[in-house]
């Protein structure tokens, strides 16, 4: 790691003047120092911890330095290994994200209860690092719907929900305004809005080059476009997040003001420990806190979260739902005994998918207001009396135990993702889900002279080791 040459943006540093626990010494040293931080969080559905430690994987695709203090899951690792072409990182044992983003847990943590079932929007949401976050601290009868109004963008946070394997979240495409449609609908509105993006200088110099002040006014007034549009899908009492990868005052404390001025929304603080070297700030006209993170002082990227409690009521509207279209009572036959619940509502778009039972009411709810790209699990379609499996469902925690398993190698498993042959040879004919230290990885159909590789074309690795 050697120092760099990287020169900001003059007008960014000036602004930040007065910005509390700006330092702009410290602030330039730690971008031409050329560090660069990796961390991962561990998805705890599919990767267990004992004793504070990650089990079961020997040995493990990387070292890890220490944990990330504000997250339960996260972890620092001492370098930044291939990821491509670890096998765990495609069967969604783990997302690679920025530590500092991870302090969304303390929000929702201290700001909810999520012992109880929420209904959440995530509301720009791809690539999905904070929507697979969210849906590990939910209960499994909590509704998760992660929107994303670019739809090539929409296209991977669906990706992304699918390695995670759950059934509870629903992935759609829609712009802020069609939020109205579901008024008060919402316990929690997380807004991770587009912004100016000086909290990532430091990975992506591209970022620099495109820092503009006029683009900061006009991140802010996209900023309170987006939020005006979504906050009445929120109920009364509930919690709105919001943050942002920009240090400026505009996109930031400016926005926290007003959402109280315009809003009336409360402000809510949260506890930080001195030793997390998180800096509070206070909105100027209400004092309203946020909390920023320089990366002169914390080891991550930069970032602004705020939280707020809605004080206005919603008018009590009864929304509609759509009618779902069920599986037929023989499909049903066919796609249970691939399934280890069944507490699952099979319905049919194109293939079946399943969602849990108690969350059917929520999500015709969702899809009749909604672009649904996604949701629950895609579990195949049945043809000739007989199910032919979607990607979907080896990676989900829904799959049935006694389906067969082919444990593969680390070179075959890498083989098997490219989607080339991966050389095996099973005992067992049919479908078959392949693994690697014990994790799926996704479906082969051995027939009588042949494997076909069933790695989906979209999720292959392109690369060669
Ligand atoms: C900061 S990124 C979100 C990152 C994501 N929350 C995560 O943790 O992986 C902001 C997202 O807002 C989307 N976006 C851009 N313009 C938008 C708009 N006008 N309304 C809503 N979302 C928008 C972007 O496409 C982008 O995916």
């Amino acid at each position: 790691m050697g120092k760099i040459s990287v020169k900001l943006p003059a007008e960014l540093l000036n602004s930040l003047e007065g910005v509390t626990g700006f330092d702009r010494e410290a602030f330039e040293n730690v971008h031409q120092s050329g560090e660069q931080i990796t961390s991962i969080r561990i998805n705890p559905a599919k990767w267990s911890m004992v004793d504070g430690e990650l089990a079961n994987i020997h040995p493990l695709p990387f070292t890890i330095d220490h944990e990330v203090p504000w997250s339960s899951a996260g972890f620092y690792l001492t370098q930044r290994p291939s990821f491509t072409f670890d096998p765990l990182f495609h069967a969604g044992c783990y997302y690679v994200q920025e530590a500092s983003s991870m302090f969304l847990e303390q929000a929702l943590q201290q700001t909810t209860n999520l012992s109880q079932p929420l209904k959440v929007l995530d509301l720009c949401a791809a690539p999905g690092g904070k929507s697979t976050h969210i849906q590990s601290l939910l209960t499994s009868d909590s509704l998760l719907v992660c929107n994303e109004v670019i739809k090539s963008r929409a296209g991977i946070l669906k990706q992304n929900i699918i390695k995670w394997g759950c059934t509870n979240v629903v992935v759609t495409n829609n712009d802020p305004q069609h939020f109205s449609r579901l008024i008060g609908f919402f316990d929690v509105i997380v807004v991770d809005a587009p912004c100016s993006g000086s909290g990532l200088f430091r990975r992506d110099e591209e970022a620099i080059n495109e820092w503009s002040k006029e683009n900061v006014y006009l991140c802010c007034g996209r900023q309170k476009r987006i939020l005006a549009d979504v906050l009445p899908a929120l109920k009364g009492n509930g919690i709105l997040v919001y943050s942002t990868c920009s240090y400026s005052k505009d996109e930031d404390e400016d926005i926290a003001d007003w959402l109280i001025y315009e809003w009336q929304m409360q402000s809510i603080p949260l506890e930080i420990k001195k030793e997390w070297h998180i800096i509070e700030s206070k909105a100027p006209g209400t004092g309203a806190r946020g909390y920023r993170f320089f990366p002169d002082k914390v080891k991550g990227e930069g970032l602004y979260l705020s939280c707020f409690r809605k004080t206005t009521g919603t008018k009590d509207v009864k929304l509609k739902g759509t009618k779902l279209e069920k599986a037929t009572t023989k499909e049903e036959a066919v796609v249970l005994p691939w399934l280890n619940t069944k507490d699952v509502q099979l319905f049919k778009a194109n293939l079946i998918y399943g969602i849990p039972s108690s969350l059917t009411e929520n999500y015709s709810i969702v899809k009749n207001a909604l672009n649904v790209q996604y949701a629950g699990v895609a579990i195949g379609e049945v043809m000739k009396e007989k199910l032919v499996p979607e990607h979907a469902l080896a990676l989900s925690n829904c799959v049935a135990d006694a389906i067969p398993k082919l444990p593969l190698t680390y070179e075959e498993a890498i083989r098997y993702l490219q989607k080339s042959d991966a050389g095996i040879t099973p005992d067992v004919k049919g479908w078959q889900i392949m693994t690697y230290e014990n994790h799926n990885l996704g479906w082969i159909n051995a027939l009588n002279n042949r494997v076909n590789n069933y790695y989906p074309k979209e999720f292959r690795i392109l690369k060669q080791m």
